[in-house]
């Protein structure tokens, strides 16, 4: 049978999307990739902070999927939602890789502790974490997906671009990192890294097992699980610049959450551990501890900057 796949049509989707066919095609699928255009493609000129974050990389995919045009959807893991509409599932995530963030620059010399240097992101959390680790440095928007950062990065309107180790290594950038920022420090956002797969949830019940075996890799989804409770208890969706990253260990799940105010002053963060069972309360639970030390006032102070 051919299985259809809804993707965006940027080459970083375009590259999931044909990793997600190959394994379906080496589990017996056949395939076929639809591409589209989402609201966060359009809408280049404003940061995603300003148009929302409710689904700008999704909508228009789960819509296929919900009219039965396209059986799954694929999505790279932190632009997903922390929650989905009934009608939808998120059926498998792939395979994580590195989580790092990286600093990208055409300046073999380019060094993170110069003073004045400017550095391009369009992410609230690396904003906040770089203002921070490295007051020193500027911060300025770059919007749009990797090739036009990059675009704006050779045309010099920053000295350095702030990316997902993900994103670069798969799109073959990885000559021009110059720094591997410490996943300790700049803890990345729920789900980077991996790839998540949705379906809709009326999708036939034994197609959707045998994709779910074809795809899903299952210590990253009980990662994703934990990360994705914590996202959707701190109720801010991924315009706000909270992190958080969790790593399963014989068994143990270790969980690592926190939100920082966007002049990096304000910082909270909690670590726990929990049996990987129990991943969707650790997430809740490190996301109230959060939100009890110190949390809410941070989140009430972006709300009223944001006015
Ligand atoms: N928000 C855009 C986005 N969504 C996923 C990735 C990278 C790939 C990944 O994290 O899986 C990126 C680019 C970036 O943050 O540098």
């Amino acid at each position: 049978m051919t299985i259809r796949l809804a993707t965006r049509a940027s080459r970083l989707a375009l590259w999931q999307t044909e990793h997600v066919a190959h394994l379906l095609q080496k589990a017996g699928f056949e395939t076929e990739i639809v591409p589209m255009q989402t609201t966060g493609d359009a809408v280049q000129d404003r940061s995603l902070a300003k148009i929302g974050s409710k689904g700008v990389f999704t909508e228009e995919l789960e819509n296929s999927l919900l009219r039965g045009e396209t059986h799954l959807a694929v999505h790279s893991a932190k632009d997903v939602q922390s929650s989905i509409p009934r009608e939808l599932e998120l059926l498998a995530f792939l395979e994580r890789e590195q989580v790092n963030d990286v600093v990208l620059s055409f300046d073999e010399n380019f060094s993170l502790d110069k003073h004045g240097i400017v550095l391009g992101t369009s992410s609230t959390r690396r904003k906040a974490q770089l203002r921070r680790f490295y007051p020193h440095a500027e911060t300025a928007e770059a919007r749009g997906n990797l090739q036009t950062r990059l675009r704006k990065l050779e045309e010099g309107q920053f000295d350095a671009l702030v990316l997902a180790y993900a994103g670069v290594h798969r799109m073959g950038y990885e000559h021009l990192v110059r720094h591997t920022l410490p996943a300790t420090q700049f803890v990345p956002a729920t789900g980077q890294g991996s790839i998540a797969v949705e379906c809709a949830a009326e999708l036939d019940n034994e197609l959707k097992a045998r994709l779910k075996t074809a795809l899903d890799h299952p210590a990253t989804h009980t990662c994703l699980l934990a990360e994705r409770a914590f996202l959707h208890t701190m109720e801010g969706g991924c315009s706000i610049p909270s992190f958080a990253l969790a790593t399963l260990h014989n068994g143990t799940l270790r969980l690592h959450g926190g939100l920082i105010s966007l002049s990096g002053e304000e910082y909270v963060e909690e670590i726990q551990t929990a049996q990987a069972a129990d991943a969707y309360s650790l997430g809740v639970s490190v996301a109230d501890a959060v939100l009890a030390r110190g949390g809410r006032e941070i989140l009430a102070s972006i709300r009223e900057h944001r006015g």
